[in-house]
């Protein structure tokens, strides 16, 4: 019996040895694909490679890739692994050019890879979209963000930034101060809910408000939806076992009634509002007579003919709020912070404001917020510091031939390997922005951006992916800057961080905890800055 036993337990032992032996080796596999080639990289860990600190959710993906770029110096690329597959990122500039633009087609995707049976909304948005269903969604989209259509578009902008007012003025009436985090989300998606789904959402007014519920679903920070992005962003063998999902069915079935009903309230009562979700249900009508047969899915490679609906239409409503709900408010949030922080700059934006609301009648327009130089400065150099997005993501689609600087071999990167560009790394080099903590818009004179080498901004990324809502972002981000600079004064208040912490879970930068600010109302006839 005691030999029965003892034969059972050695049997179980043998399995299980062989059974980690061989997940171990499967997972390292690849571990000497760096070495192999002569290219400089960082020793990996069984299973999770470099990503431990991002597994244990202990530091952003920005931060991470800063740390490795900032002890990588003098070598144009570093080898990593992404779990069980290598990977590399990028130092050197002119690589930095090459991958996002100049070599860009061999680069043409993204490496973060959504499941669409899994995940139909995130899996099918322009962002995570790869080959020519990309590229056939983003050239017949482009038309719809180009500066006339943003112009059309203000008045809706302009329409939230006066509730934002309203809601200002509500929330300060007892001397209390605002959180900037919270306000701003609202003021974003109540923008992005009218100019891409045409509904009032009614978030400023209403904290309960349903589409900000919603949203607090999708980009709520939660250890599973940050793994999520974690294992999309960096695939490895795994997700064939974990398939991503982040945005969950009943999520997915609100955005989907609510654009449907919305698109056939327009189209029974003839709408004309000039917003994303007009041009959509044109391309979308435009699109009706096409056969399946026709359609660029089906082989036609660069036809015009261009059929979308059902998820691929909604998926792309969401992608405009997904992409441009939270990356908007963090940014108007950071700006207040600073300029909290910075009278001085603020005194000098406030002039500029209202010198240029004089001169178009104290009214707030599209041409006046572009005169408005200063406050560009101001938005670039925030974007400079707290890019959003803190890295860029591509997928090298063909073999490339990597430049070796000892020029003695050559080194190809083979097709599937995924690519990253620490924007955040970068953007913070003080060989290109001495004092890289130090808020300074003139950073962004055009004498100084001029001396600067190119590709050290791109907080938009670049290149054929380069953030197709550019205009739209900074359009909505300079409006509701310009309603709260001419309106109140900003201020620390006795809770505002000293600094900001970022949060390691999440993907966009992110503060840790409130921001909260003193918004004191300035005498409405006192208009001098
Ligand atoms: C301050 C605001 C914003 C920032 C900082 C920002 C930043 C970015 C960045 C860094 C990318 C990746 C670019 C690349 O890989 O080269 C991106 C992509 C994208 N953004 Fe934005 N974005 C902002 C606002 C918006 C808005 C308002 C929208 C839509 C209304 C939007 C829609 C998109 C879409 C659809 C993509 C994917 C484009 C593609 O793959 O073709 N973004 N954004």
């Amino acid at each position: 019996m005691v030999l029965l036993f003892e034969s059972v337990t050695l049997s179980i032992i043998a399995i299980f040895t062989a059974a980690f032996t061989g997940v171990y080796l499967y997972f390292t596999r690849n571990f000497n694909f760096w070495k192999k080639r002569g290219i400089p990289y960082l020793k990996p860990t069984p299973f999770v490679g470099n990503l431990k600190e991002l597994v244990f959710q202990k530091i952003g993906i920005g931060h991470h890739l800063q740390k490795i770029y900032d002890e990588y110096k003098d070598v144009p690329y570093v080898g990593l692994f992404s779990f069980d597959q290598p990977s590399l990122l990028i130092r050197d500039l002119e690589l930095v050019k090459n991958i996002l633009v100049k070599d860009s087609q061999n680069f043409a995707d993204r490496v973060i890879t959504f499941n669409e049976v899994v995940d139909p909304l995130f899996g099918k948005t322009m962002f995570t979209l790869k080959g020519q269903r990309w590229r056939h969604i983003r050239v017949n989209l482009t038309p719809v963000f180009t500066s006339g259509k943003m112009k059309k578009m203000f008045y809706l902008v302009k329409k939230c930034a006066e509730e934002l007012d309203d809601y200002l003025d509500r929330a300060t009436a007892n001397g209390s101060s605002v959180e900037v985090k919270e306000a701003m989300a609202r003021f974003t998606t109540d923008v992005i809910a009218s100019c891409a789904f045409g509904i009032d959402s009614n978030s400023l007014k209403n904290p309960d408000a349903e589409f900000r519920y919603h949203l607090r679903n999708v980009f709520g920070s939660s250890v599973m939806k940050e793994f999520s992005i974690l294992m999309a962003f960096f695939p490895s063998s795994l997700p064939k076992l974990f398939r991503p999902k982040y945005v969950d069915n009943s999520t997915s079935d609100f955005i989907r009634r609510t654009v449907w009903s919305t698109v056939e309230y327009r189209e029974k009562h003839g709408m004309d509002r000039k917003d994303f979700l007009d041009s959509m249900i044109e391309l979308r009508n435009r699109g009706k007579h096409i056969t399946q047969t026709d359609s660029p899915e089906n082989g036609q490679k660069d036809s015009p003919k261009f059929k979308i609906d059902g998820d691929d239409f909604v998926a792309q409503a969401f992608a405009f709020l997904a992409a441009g709900f939270e990356t908007s408010a963090t940014t108007m949030s950071f700006a207040l912070f600073e300029l909290a922080l910075q009278p001085r700059i603020q005194r000098r934006l406030r002039t500029e404001i209202a010198q240029v609301l004089r001169k178009h009648s104290g009214e707030l327009t599209y041409d006046g917020m572009q005169e408005m130089s200063y406050l560009d400065m101001v938005v670039s150099e925030i974007l400079r510091k707290y890019p959003v997005l803190p890295f860029l993501d591509r997928k090298c689609v063909r073999d490339y031939e990597l430049p070796d600087p000892s020029g003695k071999r050559t080194v190809i990167l083979p097709a599937g390997t995924g690519v990253y560009i620490p924007v955040m790394a970068i953007q913070h080099d003080p060989k290109y922005y001495p004092e890289p903590e130090k808020f300074d818009p003139e950073r962004f004179t055009d004498e100084k951006k001029q001396s600067r080498p190119n590709y050290t901004y791109f907080p938009f990324g670049e290149g054929p992916r380069v953030c197709i809502g550019l205009r739209f972002g900074l359009m909505q981000v300079k409006a509701g800057l310009i309603q709260i600079l001419s309106r109140y004064e900003v201020a620390p208040c006795k809770d505002t961080p000293v600094s900001i912490t970022f949060d390691p879970r999440t993907f966009l930068l992110s503060a840790i905890g409130e921001i909260p600010l003193s918004f004191n109302r300035r005498r409405s006839e006192d208009t001098s800055g």
